[in-house]
């Protein structure tokens, strides 16, 4: 007898997620045949995001090349749409690159996805509208990226989020029109909707919200959407992004049962027999879903039945999501809002920029949201899937930071330990700990990244990597190498630790951002708001000379040399050497705040002017009327100077300490460092330029100086350490550039010189300072670091293609 004919109409994630299982389960039973419309073998649409933001390329989404089908006995029709299936006859017919053609089945399976919804709208059809979903989606942005400039992503979900943030990386200027008031609300509660808001705001995406979109206007091509209200905004490429439909058309005209999506039971049968749907264009007890992990656990289930082999029913999932590429940190799991029979335990720290809630219904816990710090989503996620008891917990310890154990009963280790052998470990590849286990002893893996090579778990969004690490360590025991996973890398892009990637970058002699990544394997290609500002900053450190800046590396502020405020205006603080300034400039600083309507003027803790409230198309203009060097107030780099009257005018006074404090601050100006550094300069012990909480703090004695290093003044208050007593101003120069060049070659991106002097020890820092060798060296690596330096004001000023990019005014919504 003839093997079975299976036929899997759709060659996309679910679907081939459904066959590869089955294959294992019994590789000879059926002669199968898969019909996909897209030319391409099956992908992981999931990568599309970083496709589209530039950092993976085609090929590498590729799940399954040719050959594998090839391999498999799997026959394959890309490019091969099917338009009708008779279910009497048991045949199909299809169109498209192999021609015109019925083909019988035994068994068939729909996998068919869903479309992106369109919204029906004139002048939806016209070119430069695009719904986000396939390969060829993402070639059509990426093309328009190219020669267009200003994007609209109707729809602020995770699609619509995700295609913004890759459209930014691309270049281009981006609004979001969103329907309603909160972002992602179908996955958010409403104060974590607003915290990714701002900080997405200030990546630069702007966001027009409660805004129904009514017309798409231009003729030949999309110039411009209109709203309901009247209003609009000018666009050239329009991205919708505003949910899916899945589809159903082959399988309602077939007669199928269709509600929203084919409607299966618990076997993934349909109302007809023999047939089978899986994936998005099925719905289940109710439930269309819209995210891979439920589709693979749909995917195992199916494969079971048509292997005959016995299993449990498909019941139904949880889902979680986090969302990629934006460099945010978020995490919804489960429900999300709460109602009469929840209780919500919470956790807001506005400093930080962290928010979690966790919801409980009895003693169970239904559901998650985290912002910021999503380190415990993989535990919660198990916790809510398992329907823990969790009144012996304690309650606080479910939200504590990553790394942290207890909670779970046995923490992370405890969890997979209880996790039975076909639990779903990698939600998003479909990978179980059954696999993950027999791949660690059979391969020899010691690593997750070994885990990753051999069985794709923690290939796409990375959540599952706790749980591979924990299980590593429960199949191995002591032979895990827990150093070699437990060391600090710099963010859960990677695995490599800051001296790794600095010498990562300077054996492979890299030179920008996306290289380092790419080269060093990121594991998230795109990185993340922590990872990409400090590869900017290593880069800039390593190569001060040749590197040009990656600006899109780096925070709003940063990028535009001014602090942004809450009110989306901007602060500006020029440069007042010392914290001395003369009439003609209070004059000049007076006339500006008056020219440009400044509502506030103030004068700073570190001795200077703050003009507040600046409109962002204000700025240039009044740097250019100033003609005063930017103050950096907003910069990882030296901020001030501060410093007391001194010996001039002061009785107390043994130095200068003004003209100290100018001629440092005139020397390390722009100069860029791990975090933050102030100066402060007292011309006695009395100390009224509170010098001994400055990142270097520096104090006129009889006969010379003392150097304090490493002190704080802000969050955690750290008075300075005595570093070294010198003699002469040139002393001070050279001990003070000694000990900044050490700071910024050994600093992690981010480490104030507080934390950085605790964790590499005084003694050590003042032994490097100390010796006469090793400080010249630093001193002539310090001098290269400030020749590459330029007045980024001034830049602006002179360089237009500077003032464009970043200060033009967008028009939005008029
Ligand atoms: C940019 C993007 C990012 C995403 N990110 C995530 C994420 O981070 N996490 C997550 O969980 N989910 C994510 N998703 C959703 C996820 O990709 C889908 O849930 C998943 O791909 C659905 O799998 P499926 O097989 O049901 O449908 P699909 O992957 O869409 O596959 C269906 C296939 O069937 C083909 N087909 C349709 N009709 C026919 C026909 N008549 N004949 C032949 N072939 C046909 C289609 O061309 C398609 O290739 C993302 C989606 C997009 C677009
Ligand atoms: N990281 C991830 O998990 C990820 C990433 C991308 C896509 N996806 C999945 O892909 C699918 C498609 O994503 P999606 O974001 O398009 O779907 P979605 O349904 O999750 O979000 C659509 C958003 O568009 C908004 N919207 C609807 N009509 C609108 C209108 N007329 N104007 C403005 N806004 C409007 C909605 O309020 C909603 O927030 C979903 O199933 C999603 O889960 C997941
Ligand atoms: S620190 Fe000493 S020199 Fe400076 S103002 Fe105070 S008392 Fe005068
Ligand atoms: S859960 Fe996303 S990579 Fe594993």
């Amino acid at each position: 007898m003839g093997k079975e004919k299976l036929l899997l109409i759709g060659n996309g994630m679910a679907g081939v997620n459904a066959i590869e299982h089955l294959k294992k389960l019994a590789p000879d039973k059926y002669d199968i045949t898969i019909f996909g419309a897209e030319p391409y073998p099956n992908y992981n649409r999931i990568m599309l995001s970083y496709v589209l933001a530039g950092d993976t390329k085609q090929e590498e989404i590729y799940i399954n090349d040719y050959d594998w089908y090839e391999k498999n006995g799997i026959r394959l029709y890309t490019g091969q749409r099917v338009s009708s299936i008779d279910p009497a006859a048991k045949t199909v017919t299809s169109d498209g690159a192999a021609g015109p053609m019925t083909t019988s089945y035994d068994k068939l399976v729909i996998a068919t996805g869903s479309n992106a919804f369109v919204i029906p709208i004139p002048g939806s059809q016209l070119p430069g509208v695009i719904a986000y979903r396939t390969i060829r989606d993402t070639e059509l942005m990426r093309e328009a990226a190219k020669k267009y400039k200003k994007a609209v992503v109707i729809g602020g979900g995770l699609l619509g989020l995700e295609a913004a943030r890759g459209l930014l990386n691309l270049g281009m200027q981006v609004e979001v029109v969103h329907i309603g008031d909160c972002l992602m609300e179908r996955q958010l509660d409403k104060t974590a909707s607003k915290l990714l808001q701002t900080s997405l705001e200030q990546q630069g995406m702007k966001f027009l919200m409660e805004k129904s979109s009514a017309e798409i206007l231009g003729k030949e091509r999309a110039t411009g959407l209109k709203f309901a209200d009247g209003t609009w905004t000018e666009a050239d490429l329009i991205v919708m992004a505003v949910g899916i439909r899945p589809n159903v058309s082959l399988a309602k005209e077939a007669g199928l049962d269709v509600v929203q999506g084919i409607t299966v039971n618990d076997w993934l049968e349909t109302s007809a027999p023999d047939v089978y749907a899986v994936g998005e264009c099925a719905q289940h007890r109710g439930v269309a879903y819209g995210l891979v992990a439920p589709l693979y656990e749909q995917g195992a289930v199916l494969a079971k039945r048509l292997a005959g082999v016995d299993g449990a029913p498909y019941e139904g999932s949880v889902v979680y999501t986090k969302l990629k590429v934006s460099g945010v940190d978020v995490f919804s799991g489960g429900q999300f809002i709460e109602d009469a029979e929840t209780k919500a335990i919470r956790v807001h720290d506005d400093w930080s920029g962290i928010y979690k809630k966790v919801l409980v219904k009895g003693s169970k816990i239904v559901g998650a949201v985290l912002f910021g710090d999503t380190s415990e989503s993989t535990r919660l996620m198990q916790l809510i899937k398992s329907q823990a008891d969790i009144t012996k917990m304690e309650i606080t310890k479910l939200l504590q930071e990553s790394g942290a154990e207890g909670g779970g009963g046995g923490g992370t280790e405890g969890m997979v330990a209880a996790m039975a052998d076909d639990a779903v470990v990698c939600g998003c590849n479909g990978v179980s700990k059954g696999t993950i286990c027999s791949a660690i002893r059979e391969c020899g893996l010691t690593t997750v990244e070994g885990v990753k090579d051999a069985t794709t778990a923690s290939r796409s969004c990375g959540g599952c990597k706790p749980l591979v690490a924990a299980l590593l360590k429960t199949t191995l025991g002591d032979e895990f190498d827990a150093a070699a996973s437990a060391k600090a890398s710099i963010c859960g892009c990677t695995t490599l630790s800051r001296e790794e990637v600095v010498a990562g970058i300077k054996e492979k002699g890299l030179t920008h951002v996306r290289e380092v990544m790419h080269v060093l394997g990121w594991k998230e290609p795109e990185g993340c708001s922590k990872c990409r500002p400090a590869v900017n900053y290593y880069l800039s450190m390593i190569n001060p000379s040749t590197y040009k800046d990656d600006r899109t590396s780096r925070f709003v502020n940063e990028r535009m040399h001014a602090n942004i405020q809450k009110d989306g205006t901007y602060s500006v603080v020029p440069r007042m050497y010392g914290g001395v300034t003369t009439p003609s400039e209070l004059k000049k600083i007076a006339e500006v705040a008056e020219k440009y309507n400044v509502p506030t003027v103030k004068l700073t803790g570190g001795q200077r002017i703050d003009l507040l409230g600046v409109k962002k198309e204000d700025l240039v203009p009044m740097w250019t009327d100033l003609d005063m060097p930017s103050g950096y107030a907003y910069g990882k780099a030296l901020r001030t100077v501060k410093t007391c009257v001194g010996a001039d005018f002061c009785r107390f006074g043994t130095a200068d300490s003004m003209g100290m404090g100018i001629a440092l601050e005139k020397k390390f100006e722009r100069l860029n460092t791990p975090a933050k550094v102030k100066m402060a300069v007292s011309g006695c012990p009395r100390n009224c330029a509170e010098s001994g909480i400055k990142d270097m703090g520096i104090v006129a004695i009889d006969g010379g100086w003392e150097l304090y290093a490493g002190g704080n003044g802000g969050v955690k208050v750290r008075a300075g350490d005595l570093l070294a007593t010198v003699k002469t101003e040139q002393d001070v120069m050279e001990y003070i550039a000694a000990y900044l060049q050490y700071y910024r070659e050994t600093g992690n991106y981010g480490e104030r010189t507080s934390e950085w002097i605790v964790r590499v020890g005084l003694d050590h820092v003042r032994g490097v300072v100390e010796d006469a060798d090793r400080r010249r060296e630093l001193c002539e690596r310090m001098d290269e670091a400030l020749a590459a330096t330029k007045d980024p004001w001034k830049e602006a000023v002179e360089t237009a293609a500077i003032r464009k990019d970043l200060y033009e005014v967008i028009e939005t919504a008029k």
